[in-house]
């Protein structure tokens, strides 16, 4: 039996299964512009971030309502438990909603709802993180983490997502020092497709505490030493990489490398539903494609739980077993 693992990088909406989908469309009435599931499951191919994107905003049009948000948070917790997590801190992009109407208030209601209750219905600890768009206005990010605040949103923290090249995290400064005094914690993807200055920017004007992805370090001596030395988690995604064209495969992605490096890497799925597979699925294809040893799985799941978010009891909890 495999220790319990921590999913410290996946998006509530990359949750979203083609089935479900569907459901929701026929719920809310939706008129999707696929002809079938099939239909849907051909458009899957993606080339950069940026083409898996459209099809992640597009289909989450059938995300209405608060039980839209609790079935799809329910869902998730359901498949990761079974594939071993035991906690999870997972983003939701709350300007992908609000921006097409949907009430904020909808989206928060639903997931915290599912988050409330995940430990009694799937034995798993939970926390969300609002993500900013970084390839939207300032403004905007600044007014719906107003919004969060002011609702009182039980979130564990700030994230920074979306199309990285071209919107580095020197635009979002002043709203992570807020969140930060606000007493969350902040993350960043960083290092995905953008270079290594994007991490250091993300730890020097942002205070990341963890960078998602962060892949590109590799590129920077300094920025590896740095990352070492400080025990900056990378919250890496081996399938995420490969659908989007980061690395050419999995059995050449630099995870082992990282490993070796000395940083305090993590596994996790990002948009399972959308890149061939959750946690437990990107460590059977790491073992059977890089040789992933029953240790180095052993390593990755103890520095998912050190790097989570969870308190230490629960850490303790964790790391027992
Ligand atoms: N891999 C990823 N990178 C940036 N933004 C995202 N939003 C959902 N998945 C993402
Ligand atoms: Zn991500």
């Amino acid at each position: 039996m495999s220790s319990p693992v921590a999913e410290l990088h996946m998006h509530i909406e990359g949750s979203l299964e083609p089935e479900l989908i569907f459901a929701l469309a026929e719920r809310n009435s939706v008129q999707l512009p696929y002809a079938d599931l099939d239909d849907l499951r051909s458009r899957y191919e993606f080339t950069d971030l940026q083409s898996f994107l459209d099809l992640y905003f597009a289909n989450m049009q059938v995300l209405r309502t608060a039980q839209d948000f609790a079935d799809l948070t329910r869902a998730y917790f359901a498949r990761a438990s079974a594939g071993g997590v035991a906690h999870v801190e997972f983003f939701f992009n709350p300007q992908a909603h609000v921006n097409r109407g949907v009430p904020l208030h909808e989206v928060l209601d639903g997931i915290m709802d599912a988050v409330a209750t995940s430990e009694r219905e799937f034995g798993l600890s939970s926390a969300a993180i609002a993500a900013i768009l970084r390839d939207r206005p300032v403004h905007e990010a600044e007014e719906v983490f107003s919004e969060i605040i002011r609702l009182q949103t039980p979130i564990v923290g700030l994230g920074l997502d979306s199309a990285e090249v071209g919107n580095p995290p020197s635009l979002f400064e002043d709203v992570f020092a807020r969140a930060r005094s606000e007493g969350l914690h902040v993350v960043a993807h960083a290092g995905e497709e953008g270079p290594p200055e994007y991490i250091w920017q993300a730890l020097d004007l942002l205070g990341a505490e963890r960078i998602d992805h962060g892949v590109r370090a590799l590129e920077d001596p300094a920025l590896v030493a740095r990352l070492v030395d400080e025990e900056v988690p990378l919250t890496v995604c081996p399938l995420s990489n490969v659908r989007l064209c980061v690395v050419d495969s999995l059995s050449e992605h630099p995870l082992r490398t990282m490993l070796e490096a000395g940083l305090l890497v993590t596994v996790n799925s990002d948009d399972p539903a959308y890149f061939g597979g959750y946690v437990d699925d990107n460590f059977a294809q790491l073992r059977d494609q890089l040789g992933l040893t029953d240790a180095e799985r052993e390593t990755l799941a103890r520095n998912s739980i050190k790097a989570s978010f969870a308190s230490d009891a629960r850490k303790a909890q964790l790391l027992r077993g």
